[in-house]
């Protein structure tokens, strides 16, 4: 299966003899995916597998880079969408561009996948660029089961983080100031759980507390450091 075929940097930028960490231009030793629909707390995975060493290289906040005033999505964006979406300070109107793209209508779908075209394929460029450095790197990608046939990364493991669909709404709500009807528009512009755990070989339940998921993310971490080692991979 793709997930399982290592890819070692095909992808990564080319080093350069000028720099002067040693480690720049390596390969990752394991390429991992995490994913998880929206609230379920990929996020908060990807901050304890940082903790635990895992270098990630995190997709919304490259997504966020490239829409700031003067970011490459932005004039490609307003020659699709028009001036509205773009803010007066020229970064991009993300509560109007969010209103065009999340939920399950036709217009929706349609201008999600306009979007999509225009900011998922700078964002693969970025993330090819920040793996440079070894080590167990970790692609937090809200999307990856959806753009598992596009993107030009294999994955040796892909986690997906689940929580139960109330739950979810509950605490974007409680936590992004989403009214219910935002959380659950954005949830239909993702595919469901079934399909997530389908693209996926590890399976990270977060329906219970921190300590529970932090306990479930340390053994997660445990198997994939002996599984590198055993590669020949080091531990970083
Ligand atoms: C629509 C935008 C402007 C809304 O911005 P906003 O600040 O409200 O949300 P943010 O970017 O922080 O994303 C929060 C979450 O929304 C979900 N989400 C974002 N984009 C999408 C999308 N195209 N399809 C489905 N869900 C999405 C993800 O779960 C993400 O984690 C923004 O999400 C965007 O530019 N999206 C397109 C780029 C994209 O696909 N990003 C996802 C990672 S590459
Ligand atoms: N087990 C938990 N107990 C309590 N709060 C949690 C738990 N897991 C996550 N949270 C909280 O829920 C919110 C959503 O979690 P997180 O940001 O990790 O979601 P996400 O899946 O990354 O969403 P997105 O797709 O938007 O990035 C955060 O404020 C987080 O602190």
């Amino acid at each position: 299966m793709e997930r399982t075929r290592e890819n070692r940097g095909d992808n990564a930028s080319p080093g350069t003899n000028l720099s002067p960490n040693p480690d720049a231009g390596r390969a990752p030793d394991m390429r991992v995916g995490l994913t998880g629909g929206i609230g379920a707390g990929k996020s908060t995975v990807a901050a304890r597998l940082a903790h635990l060493g895992a270098r990630i290289i995190d997709y919304d906040a490259i997504s966020h880079a490239l829409t700031r005033p003067g970011g490459a999505a932005i004039a490609p964006i307003r020659e699709q969408f028009g001036p509205h979406a773009i803010a007066d300070d020229g970064s991009l109107d993300r509560p109007w561009v969010a209103s065009q793209i999340f939920g399950a209508d036709p217009a929706h779908t349609a201008n999600r996948g306009r979007l999509n075209a225009i900011i998922h394929p700078l964002v693969y460029a970025q993330a090819a660029r920040q793996e440079a450095g070894g080590g167990i790197v970790v692609h937090d990608i809200p999307l990856l089961t959806e753009v598992l046939g596009g993107i030009p990364f294999t994955f040796r493991h892909i986690i997906t983080v689940e929580a139960p669909d109330g739950l979810r709404v509950e605490r974007l709500m409680k936590t992004r100031g989403m009214s219910e009807t935002e959380a659950r528009a954005r949830m239909a512009s993702q595919t469901d759980d079934e399909a997530r755990r389908r693209s996926a070989d590890i399976t990270i339940p977060n329906d219970s507390d921190l300590v529970s998921l932090y306990r479930a993310v340390d053994e997660v971490w445990s198997r994939l450091c002996t599984e590198c080692e055993g590669n020949g991979g080091r531990k970083r």
